[in-house]
Formats: structure tokens, C-alpha cells, sequence
């Protein structure tokens, strides 16, 4: 019996606060895996690298509602048993890449992994899956154009030049991140996963609605927020709220074909 393929209401967010991230997975994954981006800096938990990512994959669901792809990565020296590691991003602020070259002054072993840790997850209510990847080299002096991170000082084993100085399609060849992203890849194949991407049955609009009389502007334009939606969880009721200049905001995400119905509304 073949087996059964999960439909996904909309396409995968990919969720992070690094452009340079994202510009990678769009170069890696192509046409591979059908995903949107947001960008926002979640929290991160302190712990190991999988951990954190399924962490961030359960925040970041809850955000969006929807099923969500985020990655932490990490820097770890050998001769300091994997740390900065995830601690990476606030050593790089912090002392730079000279500091980085610093901390390993003492030790002969400057071997050094770099690690991403993917983590998927369907929605809120499912638990992350974790896609690792690992790619070896050795902590040097900064080399190479300083626009991503700590690719300035990280040298990938077998090659002579740091990830900064490689051609960008050669860094995305040999990568931590394109090695889990390989492996999502292949998840993606296996799973089969249908996401529903036509536009009359998914997300019509995403934003936020400065006052509550425009829920009811809503419900006079025939729309019942708590029966029309074909999203069963009711985003209405998932709302974030804040204060601002007095005025109740709240996050609406909206799913249906009533598009030209909701669009007569605002
Ligand atoms: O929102 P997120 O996705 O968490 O983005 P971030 O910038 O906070 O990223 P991390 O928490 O994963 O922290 C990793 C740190 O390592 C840097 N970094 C990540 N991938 C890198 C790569 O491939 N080459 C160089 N530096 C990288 C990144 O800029 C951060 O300073
Ligand atoms: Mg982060």
C-alpha cells in the first residue's frame, strides 16, 4: 500500500535574523523545497546545537502557524572540546576574529568544525525533526572579504583558501550548511509532501489589524472568524497582543478563498 502523503497547507518559512543565511539556503536548496522566509531573531535556548534548533523550530512554528525551517549554527575548536560552538555568534561580537585566533594562542590544535543544525518541524503541534551537518578545517588569520561571520578565519580541510576567499558556489559545495541541507532534501523527497500553493486556498493575508472595528468591518462582509476559515486552529484566537498608542493590535493570519472579500475590507 503506498504510503500516505501528508498535505501542507502552505509553503515551508524559513525563520532567521541573518540575510547571509538566507541568501545560502536560497542558492543550496533551489527549486528543491518550496519555502518562504521570515525574518526574525528568535530566542535561542543554551544547550547542544540540536537542541537549540528544535528549540528555535518549536518558537518559530508557533509564530508562523505553519510548518518552519530554522538552523543554528555553530564553531567549535577542537582543542577547546567544541566551545564557542553555539556561544559562536556573541564570541564573534565580542572579540572578533582576532580574539577567536587569540583563544586557541595556547594550543597547538587549531582543528575546528564548523555545524549546522536544521530543524523542521510541521506546525505547532508536531515535533522538530533535526538535519546535521559538519564540515572540518582549522581555525587561521582572517583571509578573504569580511561579509559573512567568522568565513574569514575558517579553513575547510583540503582546501587553501578560508570559506571567505572561496567563490560563493564553492562554499555552498563543501558547507556545513549545504551538507544538512542535503539532508532536508532528501526528507523532502522521501516525505513527498504536497504544499498546497495556489492562492485561492491558502494565505490571502498576513498583518495586522490596528482596530477592533475592523473585525467587525470583517464579519459584515459575511465572514464568521470563527466558522469561514479553512485553517481549523482559528489564527484569531492565536493572537499576539501589545499596547501601542493605546490601541489594540493584533496578528491575523488568514486563510480561505474569500480573497476578494477580505481585500474589499482594508
Ligand atoms: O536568526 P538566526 O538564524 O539564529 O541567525 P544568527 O545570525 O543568530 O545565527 P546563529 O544563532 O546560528 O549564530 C551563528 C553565528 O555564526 C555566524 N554564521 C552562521 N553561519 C555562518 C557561515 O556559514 N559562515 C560564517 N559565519 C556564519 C552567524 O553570523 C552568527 O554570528
Ligand atoms: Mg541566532
Amino acid at each position: 500500500m503506498a504510503a500516505t502523503r501528508a498535505v501542507v497547507a502552505r509553503p515551508v518559512t524559513f525563520v532567521t535574523g541573518n540575510t547571509k543565511k538566507l541568501e545560502e539556503v536560497k542558492a543550496i536548496l533551489g527549486q528543491s523545497v518550496p519555502f518562504q522566509s521570515l525574518k526574525l531573531d528568535l530566542p535561542e535556548l543554551q544547550g547542544e546545537p540540536e537542541d537549540i534548533s528544535k528549540e528555535k523550530a518549536r518558537l518559530a512554528a508557533l509564530q508562523v502557524n505553519g510548518p518552519v525551517l530554522v538552523e543554528d549554527t555553530c564553531l567549535c575548536f577542537n582543542a577547546l572540546k567544541g566551545l564557542p560552538g553555539p556561544y559562536i555568534k556573541w564570541f564573534l561580537q565580542k572579540i572578533g576574529h582576532e580574539g577567536l585566533n587569540n583563544l586557541l594562542m595556547a594550543y597547538e590544535d587549531k582543528s575546528a568544525y564548523a555545524l549546522c543544525a536544521f530543524a523542521f518541524s510541521l506546525g505547532p503541534d508536531s515535533e522538530p525533526i533535526t538535519f546535521l551537518g559538519k564540515t572540518p578545517g582549522k581555525i587561521v588569520p582572517p583571509r578573504g572579504p569580511n561579509d559573512f561571520g567568522w568565513d574569514p578565519i575558517f579553513q575547510p580541510d583540503g582546501y587553501e583558501q578560508t570559506y571567505a576567499e572561496m567563490p560563493k558556489e564553492e562554499k555552498n559545495k563543501i558547507s556545513h550548511r549545504s551538507k544538512a541541507l542535503a539532508m532536508v532534501k532528501s526528507h523532502f523527497a522521501e516525505a513527498g509532501y504536497t504544499f498546497q500553493t495556489d492562492t485561492s486556498s491558502y494565505l490571502v493575508l498576513t498583518g495586522w489589524i490596528l482596530h477592533l472595528d475592523k473585525i467587525s468591518q470583517i464579519r459584515h462582509a459575511g465572514l464568521d472568524t470563527t466558522k469561514d476559515w479553512q485553517n481549523p486552529k482559528n489564527d484569531w484566537n492565536r493572537v499576539c497582543k501589545d499596547n501601542k498608542g493605546g490601541k489594540v493590535r493584533r496578528r491575523f493570519d488568514m486563510w480561505g478563498d474569500d480573497q476578494q472579500r477580505f481585500r474589499t475590507c482594508f
